[in-house]
């Protein structure tokens, strides 16, 4: 029994690549020599040296058809369908343009093939069979509108770090380096492929080639659908035609590619294989590209020969008076490329020799098997996000110089005490000798010390995940490990966290001179920046980008400003509300804080009444210690379900 294996294929695919390239051949397609569409004149597919493109050197394998019947979708609450009754068929190799007039269905109808939304009728099939669209998102390389890509990295290293996550459990690093070089050649990037991708306030790379790089993201991932939502949007005219032109390369090399496309120019429209024709969500069209206009002309609409037939489609298709009977389905009939499958097709396929079936599943697994380990993405995870670090260099530099500022401004407040911040009471018999007791100003340092690292530390802490939601929410769609991700992204500021931390404590050390030790200072404030930014995390889950730093703040303040000091923490506990207290971190860092700058004085003064007074415990320094960093963890713990239930969504 022959089994469908992706991961044969990927091998093969390879292998024939590098047989190609090493035997220096060009891999330039004739695109003359292809059937069904106009070629075009220049030949652009000269610059591919695609490694797909021996895809379909096996003949015994069968060729990817996705099915979709009477698939509607519906907004919650709304009356009116968005979708109706579309119904078509799509294989392996070919290219399928979706037209339509604004606001037809173009972009949710590929949200709904590539399971970004849930059809609320009809059924999908995969090669047979029955399949939730939410399934088939494993096969789907999903390129939206937008250009989601990190800004910090090079086109390489993009392209690398997703090659490595989708492919890396087959493929080794050499091998994947081969392949991300063939693909940024195939893109054209090959110019800009060690330049960072940049952004609207950091400019890098042009519309076009970050177009190029965000298809690449997918491509890198070798998906065996590729799905697009405007790909030339923002493209002029050349670079949309050249675009397409790869795309349809890309098509050749075995890849079902499906986009979205507007007014497409004569040439565009020629190198579509299939069409699908939307209007107020219903499908009027749906078969060869190439036969469309004898569809339209037997409508008893005319084409000129000067005109673009795209146009001339896109004209008719809102002024013609569409029957309420369904004239989608009978179109795609006539064009005899729409069988509607729901009666023909149960779970079983058979293959080409009728007696063995197909294992969809099997399909699934082998490319879930392509995936990096959960461990090898955390550490890629890692790696990428220590990367982007050190180019973040002007809001690195920031963090540092506010954690500097704030250590040497609270070091100011207490310079001139040289570290004498407590006085209490003498032992016995010695009371009568203790002048004025100072039992606040230790804990109104911690305090302090509270509120300056949560300015310090609450706005990076939520730019952290919230600048990448978007970007993350398209990984975790192509197949990317989201707790890897969270994990290895968590990791990666550790480093920062500490050198802040380490700024802020040399400079608050050296000015103010107190008796708790240079390390264990150390810890308590980087444990306190720790807890700020999971705080952040939080706060980045659930509030919109522009909206996090300042709810991050807020919620960083009034945290801090619950540790103990005002009100004491003795009274709290005399309202019963001392757990409540004890739930936030700044109450640990004062009392760890408090315990070692009152601990060297315990041999003069009588500390079981300063912990009276103040309600902090004596002696458990370690225990606040551990409390900190489990609170820090907690936030995490807490903010990873949020990012999945609304973050990431
Ligand atoms: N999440 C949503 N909430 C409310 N309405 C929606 C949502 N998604 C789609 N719609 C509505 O569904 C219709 C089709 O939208 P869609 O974005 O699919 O159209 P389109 O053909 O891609 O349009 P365009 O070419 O302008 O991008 C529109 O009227 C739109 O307002």
């Amino acid at each position: 029994m022959r089994r469908f294996s992706l991961s044969s294929d990927l091998t093969k695919l390879f292998r024939s690549w590098r047989r190609r390239r090493h035997g220096g051949q060009q891999t330039a397609v004739d695109m003359s020599s292809q059937e069904g569409t106009g070629s075009p004149d220049k030949e652009p597919a000269q610059l591919l040296n695609f490694p797909f493109s021996s895809v379909d050197d096996d003949a015994s394998t069968p060729p990817l058809q996705i099915t979709f019947a009477d698939v509607g979708f519906r907004i919650r609450g709304r009356a009116t369908d968005i979708l109706s009754g579309l119904h078509g068929s799509c294989e392996a190799g070919s290219i399928l343009g979706v037209m339509g007039p604004s606001g037809s269905g173009k972009s949710s109808f590929v949200n709904l093939l590539s399971g970004r939304n849930e059809a609320i009728t009809g059924e999908f099939y995969l090669n047979g069979y029955r399949m939730r669209s939410a399934e088939l998102r494993s096969l789907i390389g999903f390129v939206p509108q937008d250009d989601l890509v990190l800004p910090e990295l090079t086109v390489r290293e993009n392209l690398l770090h997703s090659a490595r996550v989708m492919l890396g459990g087959q493929l080794g690093d050499p091998a994947l380096g081969e392949y991300v070089d063939s693909l940024i050649v195939a893109l054209g990037l090959a110019r800009v492929q060690d330049q960072m991708v940049g952004s609207v306030a950091r400019r890098g790379l042009s519309g076009g080639e970050c177009k190029r790089v965000s298809i690449g993201l997918e491509l890198a991932a070798a998906p065996k659908v590729l799905i697009l939502d405007e790909p030339t949007s923002g493209l002029d005219a050349t670079a949309a035609l050249s675009l397409m032109q790869l795309l349809r390369e890309v098509s050749r090399c075995g890849i079902m590619v499906i986009c979205v496309i507007h007014q497409p120019r004569a040439e565009i429209f020629a190198l579509l294989d299939n069409l699908m024709l939307l209007n107020l969500g219903k499908q009027v069209y749906f078969g060869p590209a190439a036969e469309a206009q004898t569809y339209f002309e037997a409508l008893g609409y005319g084409f000129s020969s000067f005109s673009n037939p795209a146009d001339t489609i896109m004209d008719i298709l809102p002024s013609h008076a569409w029957a309420d009977t369904t004239p989608s389905l009978s179109a795609a009939k006539e064009a005899k490329s729409c069988t509607p499958v729901a009666d023909t097709y149960n779970n079983t396929a058979l293959d080409e020799a009728g007696d063995a079936p197909l294992q969809v599943p099997d399909i699934l697994r082998s490319l879930q098997q392509r995936r990096a380990s959960w461990s090898r993405q955390v550490w890629l995870c890692f790696r990428r996000g220590t990367v982007q670090q050190t180019r973040q260099t002007a809001s690195f530099c920031l963090e540092i110089i506010s954690a500097s500022v704030i250590g040497v401004t609270i070091g100011l407040t207490i310079y001139e005490f040289h570290g004498h911040m407590f006085q209490g009471i003498y032992h016995p018999p010695f009371e009568l000798l203790s002048s004025a007791v100072n039992y606040r100003m230790v804990a109104e340092q911690g305090l302090l010390a509270c509120l300056a690292i949560a300015c310090a530390a609450g706005p990076p802490g939520v730019k952290l995940l919230g600048e990448e939601k978007l970007i993350f929410r398209r990984e975790q769609q192509t197949g990317h490990s989201r707790s890897a991700y969270f994990l290895g992204k968590n990791l990666s500021v550790l480093l920062r966290m500490f050198l802040a931390s380490l700024h802020y404590t040399t400079f608050y050390m050296i000015l103010s001179t107190p008796t708790i030790s240079f390390g264990l200072q150390l810890a308590i404030s980087f444990l306190y920046f720790y807890c700020m930014y999971g705080l952040g995390c939080i706060v980045a889950a659930i509030t919109h980008r522009e909206d996090g730093p300042l709810v991050c703040m807020l919620s960083c303040l009034v945290i801090s400003a619950l540790g103990g000091c005002a009100p004491r923490l003795a009274l709290v506990k005399t309202w019963n509300l001392g757990w409540f207290w004890y739930m936030w971190p700044g109450t640990w860092l004062s009392e760890a804080f408090y315990n070692e700058n009152t601990a060297p004085f315990a041999y003069l003064y009588q500390l079981d009444d300063a912990s009276r007074f103040t309600g902090y415990k004596n002696g458990r320094t370690g225990f606040d210690i551990g409390l900190l960093l489990l609170i820090g963890t907690l936030y995490r713990v807490i903010a990873y379900p949020l990012f999945v239930a609304v973050g990431w969504r």
